[in-house]
């Protein structure tokens, strides 16, 4: 038996990636990496330029060697080491950030290349690829005639032609202005999802993890930070630098208090704070700006809420759907604080500038970093 192969029994993870390392010469670009993508999943790799993350995809396409660490792809009910498979016998189709048709090929030629058997059967395959993506009779076309969306379609069919096991997304949509980017997100997640193909795409753009994956992978410095489905990385991130790099985010300082208490300023406020730290100990408090509660007056049913204080009105600013109101809350130190409101919830609420209103932070939504190192406290 080829040791390459190993079954298991158990239910296999379509890639899996073990304590994969990658060093430049003296720069370490991956240290350590692991985690695993199930069969059918959309995992995206998000991190800011530099953490490494073109460079994972690299090494799980063959294109770049790990200097550390294993790579197994499920091969049937077995898994199989591929660390050191050539690029060539790796079964993924890749789509790159620019557009890497071949000028000189038609559509249906970009697409057949790398199809093999008769002529027939190509032709048949290039015609369902090309109805898939939504751009049926285009096989005579040169790359120079279509848009920078419809170029990226079709490298979109020219991967997926041989129905490879994995689909690997570097980048795609970066190069594509917004509209035609945010159209292409939703074609691309519900082929994605009809075809079922497990897929790895690399972005530095949250919000494309955030719509797309089923799970990100947050990235830094050639780590991995966290790993969750878009919920779990936005409402519960486990530090302050995957808080920080996913939505917005308002920060306090305050300090422990006992047992899921914590004193900002001069008040007592509930709040997850996990693990417990002894009283006085730093602490970040953080908030999102949408769960930050407003109240159109003070009356004894507000007094009651738990962190409740009443806040200046700083600034209103306008962003589209919703205001964004910066506070400041004498009773919390005096520190700015942000709160978005739709529309209908501003009007209801009277809001203007120099106004005092009541404001609430929901104890399940304010959570305790440590301040040093950026850790859940
Ligand atoms: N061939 C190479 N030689 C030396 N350093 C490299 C090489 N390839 C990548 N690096 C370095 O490794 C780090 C990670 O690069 P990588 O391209 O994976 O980052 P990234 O997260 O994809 O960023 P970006 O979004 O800018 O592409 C960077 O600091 C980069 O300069």
């Amino acid at each position: 038996m080829n040791r390459d192969w190993q079954a298991t029994g158990a239910v296999i993870d379509a890639l899996r990636v073990e304590r994969v390392a990658k060093r430049f010469g003296a720069f370490t670009a991956l240290d350590g990496v692991s985690l695993s993508v199930k069969k059918g999943e959309f995992l995206c790799l998000l991190g800011p330029s530099g953490c490494g993350k073109t460079t994972l995809l690299r090494i799980i396409a063959g294109l770049e060697a790990a200097s550390d660490g294993a790579l197994f792809m499920a091969a049937g009910d077995a898994e199989r080491d591929v660390t050191r498979l050539p690029a060539s016998q790796r079964d993924y189709g890749i789509v790159f950030q620019s557009y890497a048709l071949f000028p000189n090929l038609n559509v249906a030629q970009n697409i057949a290349y790398g199809l093999k058997g008769r002529r027939e059967d190509k032709d048949l395959r290039v015609t369902a690829l090309l109805a898939q993506i939504g751009l049926p009779g285009i096989e005579h076309k040169y790359p120079s005639q279509l848009s920078g969306g419809q170029q990226q379609r079709v490298a979109l069919a020219r991967a997926l032609a041989t129905s490879p096991s994995l689909l690997l997304l570097d980048e795609p949509l970066s190069a594509l202005d917004a509209r035609v980017r945010e159209h292409l997100r939703r074609e691309i997640k519900s082929l994605q999802q009809k075809l079922g193909v497990t897929t790895v795409m690399v972005t530095h753009d949250q919000e494309e993890a955030l719509t797309m994956a089923d799970r990100i992978v947050v990235m830094n410095h050639g780590v991995i930070e966290q790993i969750g489905t878009p919920e779990e990385i936005y409402t519960r991130p486990a530090n302050r630098f995957v808080a920080e790099f996913v939505g917005q985010s308002n920060w306090l300082a305050a300090t422990s208090a006992g047992i899921g208490q914590v004193l900002l300023g001069d008040a007592l406020l509930g709040a997850t704070v996990t693990p417990p730290r002894p009283d006085g100990h730093p602490l970040e408090l953080f908030i999102r700006p949408e769960d930050v509660q407003l109240h159109a007056s003070w009356s004894p049913v507000e007094a009651q809420i738990v962190n409740t204080a009443l806040a200046h009105v700083r600034k209103i600013e306008l962003l589209g759907g919703f205001y964004r109101i910066a506070l400041s809350v004498p009773g919390w130190g005096g520190q700015q604080l942000l709160a978005d409101v739709v529309r209908s919830e501003f009007e209801r609420l009277n809001l203007s500038l120099e106004r005092m209103v009541p404001v609430s932070l929901p104890a399940n939504r304010l959570r305790a970093f440590g301040p040093s190192t950026g850790a859940a406290a």
